[in-house]
């Protein structure tokens, strides 16, 4: 069942087009995420899914009713949908249950009982339920806003970056423990950042947004294995494109005849592999034979730039294990595992 649905929404301020026809279905109980670089559009379409803004254009329908449609507008305090910012927004002279219980028609007591259930929800100690948010670190304060905004019982919960504030180890443990709240609250989500990671990892749905248009809507796998073009490609990782001539499911690529994941497809195109796809060994391994061109030793992994027959047309870079001693000049074998994604 389609939960949120976003039909041609168009929003422009002054001469910049922030949302260029948006169309998107989120299904009940999902977790979407929508990820694009800065000024992409991202937190405007939040703003206007939420309420704050209005589309000059287009459709919103949530929940089967018509929130939005470029004139008429249900305010967003009416539309029971919860928003965790990336700073959290709390109020910074209230403490961490007068903020949860902040706007809930309730008496004291019954608040007070909420945001004590709702701290053990978001994994948090009662005993904090006394403090003030600057008494907390930033992992914390976000998963305050979380039970604040969860105390209303949203349908549908956004996220606008929450996790960017917070150093990586703390990003990765508070996303998996926002994940887990939510899911089993079973409230769908929508979550807008620029880290490609973290979209893959958190979403059923990936939409790769693009100045103010979605280049691409799909599972994290499709975007990820079968990007649309080269820059989505590029954005979602590290992606090795090639030009090639394809015929009979196999592309004649600089690095030798490849399966490709095109099979109707004849004639000249660009052919795209991921790095976990490549495997450089000395050259006496099988493979395409290349040249190391530069290496930079990063510890674990190496970072290295590989040029095949001898064209620096044909070169490309990839992160490397360190356990294979290579250098400047060395002649390597690549070989590669599973299909090339062809760009028509
Ligand atoms: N109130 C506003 N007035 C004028 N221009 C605006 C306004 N809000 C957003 N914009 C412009 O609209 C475009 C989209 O902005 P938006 O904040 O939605 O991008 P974003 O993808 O969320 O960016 P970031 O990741 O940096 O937060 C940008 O070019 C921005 O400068």
């Amino acid at each position: 069942m389609t939960l949120l649905q976003l039909n041609s929404l168009r929003k422009r301020y002054g001469m910049v087009a922030a949302l260029d026809g948006i169309d998107l279905s989120v299904a009940a109980g999902s977790r979407t995420a929508i990820v694009g670089p800065s000024g992409c559009g991202k937190t405007t379409l939040l703003r206007l899914v939420a309420g704050f803004d209005q589309p000059d254009e287009g459709m919103i329908v949530f929940g089967g009713q018509l929130m939005a449609d470029g004139s008429a507008q249900v305010p967003a305090h009416k539309r029971g949908i919860g928003i965790v910012a990336q700073d959290g927004c709390l109020f910074p002279h209230l403490t961490v249950a007068q903020n949860i219980g902040f706007g809930l028609n309730a008496e004291r007591a019954v608040k007070e009982a909420k945001a004590a259930e709702l701290m053990g929800m978001v994994g948090l100690d009662r005993a904090m339920l006394s403090r003030r948010p600057d008494q907390l670190s930033g992992g914390q304060q976000q998963r305050v806003a979380l039970a604040r905004a969860l105390a209303r019982k949203p349908r549908l919960m956004l996220l606008d970056e929450p996790f960017s504030a917070l150093d990586t180890g703390l990003r990765a443990a508070t996303r998996k423990a926002v994940t887990e709240v939510l899911t089993a609250a079973g409230i769908t989500t929508l979550l807008v950042t620029h880290d490609q990671g973290e979209a893959l990892a958190f979403a059923d749905q990936v939409a790769v947004m693009r100045a103010g248009k979605f280049a691409q809507v799909g599972t994290p796998r499709e975007v990820y294995s079968k990007p649309v073009d080269p820059v989505t490609a590029a954005f979602l990782g590290e992606a090795i494109v090639l030009p090639a001539v394809i015929g009979e499911g196999r592309a004649e690529s600089p690095l030798g005849l490849l399966p490709v994941d095109d099979t109707a497809y004849r004639g000249k195109a660009e052919i795209m592999l991921r790095p976990e796809q490549i495997s450089v060994t000395h050259a006496s391994g099988e493979g395409a034979p290349g040249t190391i061109a530069e290496i930079n030793f990063c510890g674990a992994t190496s970072d290295v730039r590989i040029t095949l027959g001898g064209a620096e047309a044909f070169s490309f870079r990839l992160d490397i294990p360190s356990r294979e001693a290579l250098f400047p000049g060395d002649r390597v074998m690549i070989g590669v595992s599973g299909t090339a994604h062809v760009f028509r």
